[in-house]
């Protein structure tokens, strides 16, 4: 534990004089000025470098091998990989078929009413209609599915020559951390050393770690974490190893007997096993020892008491592990820097979870390295693929691309998943047919991890979008005001708006009065302290942070003193920082909602930024999921109530940002996304009815013909069709479609229900929703044990009855028919065939109530078996599906007969 001395401790007490700042108000406006010329001579020279690269390169050398590499220097970064038209073509022509038989079958619907059980008719064909527009919204996201390759030879050509100072991009990377009991501070330190370890330039890479717990246990596991990393990381880079988070390079298999493994590299890979393995044991004591609080608090090695002891009531605190000043690894190489981060928390104070601890990431960042471009991850989700940041620079960094691109979105993979994925923690369908549908649109959704921004997209501001962008229409439209520009001046609008972009371009920012003069009167010295002043109404106090904001291509003035910069970060994680400014409402990570991700990618899709999927061969991140029953439902209803938030707010997709920078896809997609929890009132609904119909003896259908069967049984036929050839397009298999057509059903039943009732709660009660974090498993139990975990929850009970209901149903159908005769098997089937329909697609929570030891846990099925009788005896009583006059002539009953 040496090394917690060793490393100076630089936290700061915020409540020593804040108030004076390295740089004070009277500079900033050269600062400003002089940020401007540079920033202005550095976008010269960047697209000088872009597009008459050649003379420079050719400059170089002149044999032919140079100008073959001068030549692939100039070529595009990646490239988009259409989809081949013969796996495109018949799945567009079965969604326009399936669209047609979906308007006859609803027509037939509608225009064949059930007389003697009207009212059972007439929900079903609601709930058919919510489903068929809920499909619409699903499906047509997805009609210019494409995908991506990136040329990691030619981002190194271009960027990161051989023996020339590398040229790509500076880049802040982000861990976010708040509970170290459900997320083990192994699993965090695993993410940070494939971070510190990652292939890329180490003076471009910083680490940021905020701890939203304000705990000391991942304070002291961070510093035991930087020390290991200046063993692991020369040793993975030696190597070349994959993944760099060594839990799980050392869970791999290797095969000694290869011919490419050499003896030194065993006896290494051996050596390195060991120090890993004492590693963990020094973790395991921290967290050992982190198990009893002491009465009066955690103290720390030097003696003083650790300021984060109260996790609701503390100073914010910076700690900076490694980098510049912070020794060398055990091959003299400098690391990565490396940032402990706990904002500070007063009660009396809104914290936004984490969206809140992201925007105080952001402006740490801005201030001690302000890389270009940021990346975030999960304290679970580690770098699987180290050269993930030169495969978001691939985008980032192409000339044609990096201009409008907010975010590079990588897919979510896990590791630890049951065999089966029984309940669909995977998510493949989401990850490898809707995203990438949407990435032929405006780009994916962003999902909360793995996904690298561009910092000026983050700071609110619109991106560069040349004439072919934009539609002549919206270009009147939201960017001239709509005033005095005419149709003619369109371009030259653009180009003076591109020079300006930085302190006039936002219109959600800026009121039009602003903008005016702003373009008006660029040189006014007026208009620049007015711009000073919504600058720092829009960013907050904080002169430094603003200087940084102007630096496009990231960095910081080497001039600058790190003790007077640490003192200002840690006055941009006060708790008022972000008071009357626009954090969270139209920068950085926005607030309001539990799925702060899809309202903050929502935002910049909505200011015409386009995001990219990047899917590289080996995927960029890994994290891990929760795999029991009670945990996965609570993680879906969280994300469903957090789209509630939103659907509640006053960023709903379907009235947000009507200025033509969405697409209608996109936008589609975004509804999509937050109206999903609405259908688990129909859905409910439709998967009690056929209960219902065996319990009555009544049916949804007036009669079953030949006709009506036709159409239910072409709609089957389209639906199973699209599936089929989705599944063909994106090389997803049918046991992944069909979990998640499974776990569409059980998450709408439980979860979704709850999600829509408490998000109503919110709005009209004022009741806050909380960020239940999930836990991460340890890695130790191999065995799946997690899976069969059960813990009781309100949220099992809604499918539970379902499920009792429909078997009930079935019963009582079945030994009705056994009662009557051969004629009553007929209707049967069609209802029997429904109710099965439900129980086959319940069948993994079934499974799940069982648990290991096939045992139900008795409140499970007091509740259940209470819930449904109630409800069957309601029906046969009260049958308010069926007329009572229908009801006395008809011949049919059910088992009250
Ligand atoms: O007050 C908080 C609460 C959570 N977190 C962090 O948020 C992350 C996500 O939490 P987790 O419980 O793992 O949620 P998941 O449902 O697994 O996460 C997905 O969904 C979330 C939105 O609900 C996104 O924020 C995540 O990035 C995305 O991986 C974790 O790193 C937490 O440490 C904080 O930093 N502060
Ligand atoms: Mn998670």
């Amino acid at each position: 534990m040496s090394s917690l001395i060793a490393v100076p401790v630089r936290i700061v007490d915020p409540s020593k004089d804040l108030n004076s700042y390295g740089l004070g108000n009277v500079d900033w406006k050269e600062r400003v000025e002089g940020w401007k010329l540079k920033q202005e001579k550095n976008m010269m020279q960047v697209t000088s470098r872009y597009t008459e690269g050649k003379g420079d390169i050719e400059g170089t050398g002149s044999n032919g091998e140079e100008l073959q590499m001068a030549d692939d220097a100039r070529q595009p970064l990646s490239r988009v990989v259409p989809i081949p038209s013969s796996h495109l073509t018949p799945y567009r022509v079965v969604i326009i078929l399936r669209l047609i038989i979906l308007g006859f079958f609803l027509q037939y619907r509608t225009t064949h009413p059930v007389k003697d059980a009207y009212p059972l008719w007439l929900t079903s064909v609601i709930c058919e209609i919510w489903f068929a527009l809920s499909w619409l919204l699903d499906q047509f996201p997805k009609w210019y599915p494409i995908n991506r390759e990136t040329f990691l030879e030619r981002l190194a050509l271009r960027y990161d020559r051989e023996g020339e100072p590398s040229q790509l991009a500076p880049i802040d990377v982000f861990v976010s951390t708040v509970d170290p009991l459900k997320e083990p501070p192994l699993v965090t330190a695993n993410t940070v050393l494939s971070i510190l370890a990652v292939d890329y330039p180490v003076d471009k890479v910083s680490c940021y770690v905020s701890d939203d717990g304000s705990a000391m246990l991942t304070f002291e596991a961070l510093s035991e974490t930087s020390e290991f990393a200046r063993k692991w990381v020369p040793f993975c880079k030696k190597h070349n190893i994959e993944p760099r988070a060594p839990e799980f390079y050392f869970a791999q298999k290797i095969d000694y007997l290869k011919d490419k493994i050499q003896p030194s590299f065993v006896k290494e890979r051996r050596a390195m096993k060991r120090e890993y393995e004492e590693f963990k044991i020094r973790i395991n004591a921290l967290v050992a020892k982190a198990q009893k609080t002491p009465e009066e608090g955690w103290t720390m090695q030097d003696g003083t008491p650790w300021p984060g002891n109260n996790p609701r009531d503390h100073p914010g605190m910076i700690q900076v592990f490694l980098g510049h000043s912070g020794g060398l690894d055990t091959d003299g190489n400098e690391l990565p820097r490396l940032v402990y981060v706990s904002r500070e928390k007063r009660p009396g104070f809104q914290h936004h979870k984490k969206a809140g601890a992201m925007n105080a990431l952001i402006r740490v960042s801005a201030v001690l390295t302000n890389g270009a471009y940021l990346l975030n991850v999960d304290c679970d989700h580690y770098f699987n693929n180290s050269k993930a940041l030169k495969e978001a620079m691939c985008f980032m960094m192409d000339p044609a691309l990096g201009k409008k691109t907010c975010y590079v979105q990588f897919p979510q993979r896990f590791d630890g998943i049951d065999l089966h994925d029984r309940y669909a923690n995977r998510n493949i369908v989401f990850f490898d047919i809707n995203l990438k549908g949407l990435d032929g649109v405006q780009g994916p959704v962003y999902v909360g991890t793995g996904c690298c921004f561009n910092r000026q997209a983050l700071y609110g501001y619109d991106p560069v979008l040349t004439e072919a962008d934009l539609e002549p229409n919206i270009i009147v439209k939201s960017c001239c005001g709509s005033r005095k520009k005419g149709r003619g001046g369109n371009k030259k609008y653009i180009d003076k708006k591109r020079q300006v972009k930085r302190t006039e371009s936002t219109i959600p920012i800026f009121n039009m009065e602003d903008i005016e003069e702003g373009v008006e009167g660029y040189d006014d010295e007026k208009s620049l302290l007015m711009s000073q002043k919504s600058l720092e109404k829009r960013f907050g106090q904080s002169p430094v942070f603003i200087a940084a904001t102007f630096m496009e291509q990231g960095g910081i003035p080497p001039s600058t003193n790190p003790a007077t910069l640490l003192k200002e970060a840690i006055h941009v994680i006060s708790c008022g920082y972000e008071d009357k400014t626009d954090w969270g409402k139209e920068i950085g990570w926005i607030y309001g909602s539990v799925t702060e991700d899809i309202l903050t990618g929502f935002k910049m899709h909505a200011r015409g930024w386009i995001s990219i999927y990047c899917m590289p061969p080996r995927p960029a991140f890994k994290g891990s999921a929760p795999i029991n029953l009670s945990d996965r439902l609570n993680q879906v209803l969280r994300w469903a109530l957090g789209s509630i938030e939103i659907l509640l707010s006053r960023h709903c997709p379907i009235w947000y940002g009507y200025n033509g920078r969405l697409k209608l896809l996109e936008r589609l997609a975004y509804i999509n996304t937050i109206v999903y929890p609405l259908t688990s009132i129909p859905l409910i609904a439709y998967c009690v009815l056929p209960a219902i119909c065996l319990l009555t003896g009544k049916f949804i259908i007036p009669e079953i013909s030949n006709f009506a069967s036709m159409w239910f049984i072409l709609l089957f036929v389209s639906i199973f069709a699209t599936g089929i050839l989705e599944l063909r397009w994106s090389g997803v298999s049918i046991e992944d479609w069909w979990r998640n057509e499974q776990f569409w059903v059980i998450g709408g039943t439980s979860a979704h229900l709850f999600a829509v009732f408490q998000g109503l709660l919110k709005v009209l009660a004022g009741i806050d929703t909380n960020f239940t974090v999930t836990s991460k498993a340890s890695d130790d139990d191999g065995d799946f044990a997690e899976l069969y975990v059960f813990k009781w929850t309100s949220l099992l009970i809604p499918p539970t009855t379902v499920l009792v209901v429909n078997l009930v149903g079935i019963v009582a159908g079945v030994s009705y028919a056994i009662n009557s005769g051969y004629q009553s098997w007929g209707p049967l089937f069609g209802k029997l065939f429904f109710a099965i329909w439900v129980i086959v697609h319940l069948y993994p929570f079934l499974k799940g109530l069982l648990g290991r030891q096939n045992r139900t846990p008795t409140i499970v099925i007091v509740w259940s078996i209470l819930l449904a009788s109630i409800f069957s005896l309601l029906w046969v009583r009260i049958d308010p599906f069926t007329s009572s006059t229908t009801k006395a002539t008809s011949g049919q009953c059910g088992i009250n007969c």
